[in-house]
């Protein structure tokens, strides 16, 4: 694999909070990859360690082939980046900090700005202190992907713009990514991301539980539904990597990773279990599954499988 971003064991502190633990991830070229996590999760933490303003305490990061430790500058330059709270010269009128911006960059940076400001219909003339939080987050990105980065980090990019926006936005990334250009987003709106995103990596208090394709993830991953003959009946866990479970009345269900093929067969006549069935969860369920701390542990499963003992709710 031809990683755009490659983190080796990387942990980061602060005091005593741990904000990253021992992470390891590689991200192909040509992707949109998605990170996720909850409110502290790292995200910005592993993103300000990309961008080399941030040192990790241990563990190895590149981005683009560069140390993001000694290159902060290289990749700077050869990336695009925005941050969750972009911070720009107030007195600058869009233009204005368009044509200083330019100075860093090549020749077609000027035309791809105005294009791109045009596009999200951003008044030129305006000064940035006058602008809506919107406007602002518009001229933000055209800052950042005005040099064709190959690589795009963006820390929650979509927070401020409106709905149409925000679609128009997120679609330009898949164009980016059909070029070859690479995109890490991070972000809450998991309903979003899921229609854009071709990579999932789920951060939960600076741990790195889950990275995977999204289709990879949605062919692995079903919902288990058991409705059972009375509501204290015993009943077998599906065999696989079972993420949680949750009962309500008369039916059990369950979130499974890696689901046995032949788990229909644990269900027959003698176990207690009318009606079962099996379908696709949506990456948000997906995501609460992995960050649901009362999740089953898979070292769990196999004791609780015993016919003998009860199922409690989750
Ligand atoms: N400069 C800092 N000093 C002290 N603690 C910090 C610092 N930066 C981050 N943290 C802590 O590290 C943890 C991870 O924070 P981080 O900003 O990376 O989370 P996040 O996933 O980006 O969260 P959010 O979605 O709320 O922006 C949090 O507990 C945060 O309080």
């Amino acid at each position: 694999m031809n990683a755009v971003i490659s983190l080796q064991n990387i942990s980061k502190s602060f005091g005593r909070n741990r904000a990253l633990i021992d992470v390891t991830l590689d991200i192909p070229q040509g992707v949109v990859f998605a990170l996720l996590g909850e409110n502290g999760a790292g995200k910005t933490t592993m993103i300000r360690i990309l961008t080399g303003s941030l040192k990790p305490d241990s563990g190895t990061a590149s981005v683009l082939g560069l140390s993001c430790l000694k290159d902060g500058q290289a990749i700077r330059q050869q990336t695009g980046y925005v941050s969750d709270s972009p911070a720009m010269y107030e007195w600058m009128t869009a233009d204005e900090i368009g044509w200083f911006t330019s100075a860093f960059y090549d020749d077609e940076f000027p035309g791809r700005y105005a294009e791109t400001l045009m596009g999200f219909d951003v008044p030129p003339g305006v000064k940035l202190k006058n602008m809506s939080k919107g406007q602002r987050a518009k001229v933000a990105l055209a800052l950042a992907t005005s040099h064709d980065p190959e690589l795009l980090i963006l820390d929650e990019p979509t927070s401020g713009l409106d709905p149409m926006v925000r679609r128009q936005f997120l679609e330009s990334m898949v164009d980016r990514a059909s070029l070859g250009r690479t995109v890490l987003l991070s972000s809450h709106q998991i309903n979003e991301v899921e229609r854009v995103a071709d990579w999932i990596g789920i951060l939960h208090q600076g741990d790195l539980k889950l990275v995977q394709p999204l289709q990879a993830l949605r062919d692995s991953t079903r919902v288990v539904t058991a409705t059972l003959e009375h509501g204290d009946a015993a009943v077998l866990m599906p065999r696989g990597e079972v993420l949680t479970e949750a009962k309500n009345g008369r039916q059990m269900r369950w979130i499974v990773r890696d689901l046995a093929d032949d788990w229909r067969s644990d269900y027959g006549d003698a176990s207690g279990v009318i009606k079962i069935d099996e379908e696709t969860p949506t990456l948000e369920e997906i995501f609460v599954a992995v960050c649901d701390t009362n999740a089953v542990r898979p070292t769990q499963q196999r004791e609780q499988v015993k016919p003998t003992s009860g199922v409690s709710a989750v």
